[in-house]
């Protein structure tokens, strides 16, 4: 890749069609610094150029990435995490960047995910969204400690003309920035159909058979709510809500088509800023109480709870042994904390770890997914469990969702307590690990509570 410190935007055009094969494209990323802005009024001005957004925010850090268009995609069906990373190298060996700023999630940057298990039947529901998908935006925006950073990022030929290309970034910079946000009233829903929850029950007990048979120690089952709306949701509505309602979330909106796939996930898959890696151990889960002495009594309850931390342990073990080979210097507490959220408290593990040399943040998702969380223990035998028995397609519910750039900062999320937006239908998802005293009328109503943030945003619970 080449780096430039040039001033001027044509400048750096000029010199990156200077260098160019005749017969080729390259990428030209310029990154410049400007006045704070809601990004909620960038996601909502970007609708109107009608090509896809993506939005992907921590609410705990105060970083957020919008972007619109589309200057290049990677998408793959076979060996998928592999061709992704070969394509995104390919991509920036031949680019020309010119970003003063060492912030990570500014210049070229990626932003995508990958569908749960590629090898289940993909039904209509997920039409639109491929078994790994990575867009390069060809705009978009960063907040990082409350500074706020523009990058365009576009596909240059030997005969563009700088001058244009340069104007062509001004204009959006103008239209991006300035929008005001678009207060889309709420939706309501009007219909809601649960897929077979006595169906879904009995699989839940057909797993605690096969766990009790010692076939498979832990497998994660989802199910399907189908919701009709009063209108078309507005993904950035819903955005807002989200941002208003679920702390300590990654908050995400991948568009595709017609198709928003959106939600509010408290679980970090792994982080990466430079070599240092940070990742989250999730599993184990109740309800929050209605008054403190309540919640306290629910979360010391939980923490002692043998089989809560029986499932969480299986994702522990699991993370240490799968980051081992790419890392060294990794700190795991011997034991949880409980983290609240909204409407639920899970168990908690944080961990820590310094990055070997050469691997990357898709090495470690490729190696991670599905954790313990949402596939089982041990993975290939749950997850073969879920692909025969389970009654739904996944599609990129519990798979890995978030970003990656130039510099080798990346993270990404496990896309749980979500949905996909269609016009006015929406599917929700929700699971919950079995293990082999499970209940299935208790797990039905644990997911019935991890359904909630979504059905609220929607219009659906107070
Ligand atoms: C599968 C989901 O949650 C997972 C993450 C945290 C706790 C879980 C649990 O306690 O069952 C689940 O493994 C979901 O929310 O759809």
């Amino acid at each position: 890749m080449i780096e430039l410190k040039e001033e001027n935007i044509e400048g750096v055009f000029q010199e990156a069609i200077d260098t160019i094969h005749p017969q080729n494209s390259r990428l030209v990323s310029i990154t410049k610094r400007v006045e704070a802005i809601d990004p909620l009024s960038f996601y909502d001005a970007a609708k109107q150029l009608r090509t896809e957004r993506l939005y992907w925010s921590s609410t705990a850090e105060a970083y957020t990435l919008v972007g619109t268009g589309c200057a290049f995609e990677i998408t793959a069906i076979k060996d998928r995490f592999e061709t992704a990373e070969q394509e995104w190298n390919n991509l920036l060996n031949d680019a020309v960047s010119n970003n003063p700023y060492d912030v990570p999630g500014t210049g070229i940057v990626s932003m995508g995910g990958a569908a749960f298990d590629p090898e289940k039947e993909k039904t209509k529901l997920w039409a639109n969204f491929e078994p790994i998908r990575f867009t390069v935006p060809e705009y978009l925006l960063t907040e990082y400690e409350n500074d706020f950073y523009f990058t365009m990022n576009i596909m240059v030929r030997a005969d563009d003309h700088p001058r244009q290309l340069a104007n062509q970034l001004r204009e959006m910079e103008g239209q991006l920035l300035n929008g005001t946000p678009r207060y889309e009233s709420d939706t309501q829903i009007v219909g809601r159909h649960e897929i077979s929850p006595e169906k879904w029950k009995q699989t839940v007990k057909l797993a605690t058979e096969e766990i009790r048979q010692q076939k498979v120690e832990k497998i994660v089952l989802a199910r399907e709510v189908r919701l009709k709306l009063d209108r078309e949701a507005d993904s950035g509505n819903i955005l807002r809500k989200l941002l208003n309602t679920q702390s300590n979330s990654f908050i995400f909106s991948f568009e595709r088509g017609k198709d928003c796939f959106i939600g509010a996930t408290p679980e970090r898959l792994v982080k990466i800023r430079q070599n240092s890696l940070f990742s989250t151990c999730l599993a184990g889960t109740a309800p929050r109480g209605e008054t403190e002495e309540e919640d306290a009594r629910i979360s010391h309850k939980l923490f002692h709870d043998q089989k809560n931390r029986g499932e969480h342990d299986f994702v522990v073990q699991m993370m240490k042994k799968a980051i081992e080979n790419y890392c060294t210097d990794i700190e795991i507490p011997n034991e949880p904390v409980v983290y609240p959220l909204k409407n639920l408290q899970h168990l908690y593990t944080p961990v820590t770890a310094r990055m070997k040399k050469d691997y990357t943040i898709l090495d470690i998702i490729k190696n991670l997914h599905p954790t313990p969380a949402l596939g089982g223990t041990p993975r290939k035998e749950s997850v073969a469990f879920i692909r025969k028995h389970e009654l739904l397609d996944r599609g990129w519910y519990g798979a890995p969702v978030g970003w990656l750039d130039n510099r080798d900062n990346g993270e990404f999320a496990v896309a749980i307590r979500s949905g996909l937006l269609q016009g006015d239908e929406a599917s929700l998802f929700a699971g919950c690990g079995v293990v082999k005293d499970s209940d299935p009328e208790e797990e039905y109503e644990e997911t019935n509570i991890k359904l909630t943030p979504m059905l609220s945003v929607l219009g659906g619970v107070e």
